[in-house]
């Protein structure tokens, strides 16, 4: 993304959520995006993967150009090239775990490749429990139907919205441990904001936003190196 600018109209303000920010995120690699409340975090997921467009600048999903899209197109390419994970999970209740993670695939009018199905739910460790129901999952195995759902199309990036938020500490660890995994193993890409450093640590490299810009990259950084980071920005902000 280069120099992408976000503002909200609010009433007679406006919001700058986004001031100017230009990065790449490394294809194959796990970012984390942190910041304090309100410092533009899901601003920028959103434009990153095409469900929210910028007010300036441009944004590139792999090698398409988003910014300039209008929305059926990008419904489309978003259905293509994303795939998306969210604190609540947002499973269909009335469909099997099966069914929920082809959903992708039939919105998108494409077929199931048995065999890539087959992997990606062997991969996410829900081998026994396709047939199964959401509300017959737990927390944990909720999320592992999402993200088995973010990968069935192949996406060009996993975008991960607080995927842990409502998950205890062992379960967010398990899948935080599959994110690493399928980054490590499958050459995914992933990107995902959350506010817990110790999910962070989890990822390749660290980008912090404060008021709508990035200011500062931590590479494999341990989580205590992440959450000084973070309480340095605290500080910083409350002290504007
Ligand atoms: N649809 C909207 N309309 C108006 N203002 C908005 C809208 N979405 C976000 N904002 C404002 O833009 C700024 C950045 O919001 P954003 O949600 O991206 O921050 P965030 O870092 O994700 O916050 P949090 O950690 O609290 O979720 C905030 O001031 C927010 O109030």
């Amino acid at each position: 993304m280069n120099a992408v600018t976000k503002t909200y109209r609010r009433g007679a303000h406006e919001v700058h959520a986004l001031r100017g920010v230009t990065v790449g995120l490394p294809r194959g690699g796990f970012t984390a995006v942190m910041g304090p409340s309100g410092s533009g975090k899901s601003t920028f997921l959103h434009c990153a993967a095409g469900l929210d467009t910028p007010t300036s600048g441009t944004v590139h999903l792999g090698d398409v150009e988003l910014s300039r899209m209008g929305e059926t197109r990008l419904t489309e390419l978003r259905r293509e090239k994303a795939g998306f994970v969210f604190q609540a999970f947002n499973l269909i209740p009335s469909l099997s775990v099966a069914d929920n993670i082809t959903l992708p695939l039939r919105l998108a009018g494409g077929r199931t490749d048995r065999a890539w199905l087959d992997e990606v739910v062997r991969r996410v460790g829900l081998g026994d429990r396709v047939a199964h129901r959401p509300s017959q999952l737990s927390g944990g195995q909720q999320q592992r139907v999402a993200l088995a759902r973010a990968l069935v199309t192949r996406p060009e990036v996993v975008f991960a919205d607080e995927p842990t938020g409502a998950l205890d500490g062992t379960t967010a660890a398990e899948v935080l441990g599959l994110l690493r995994q399928v980054v490590d193993a499958m050459g995914q890409t992933v990107v995902m904001v959350t506010h817990d450093p110790v999910a962070a640590a989890y990822a390749d490299q660290v980008l912090f936003l404060a008021e709508g810009v990035i200011v500062d990259t931590v590479r494999s950084g341990t989580s205590d190196a992440i959450a000084r980071r973070m309480s340095a920005l605290g500080r910083s902000m409350a002290a504007v």
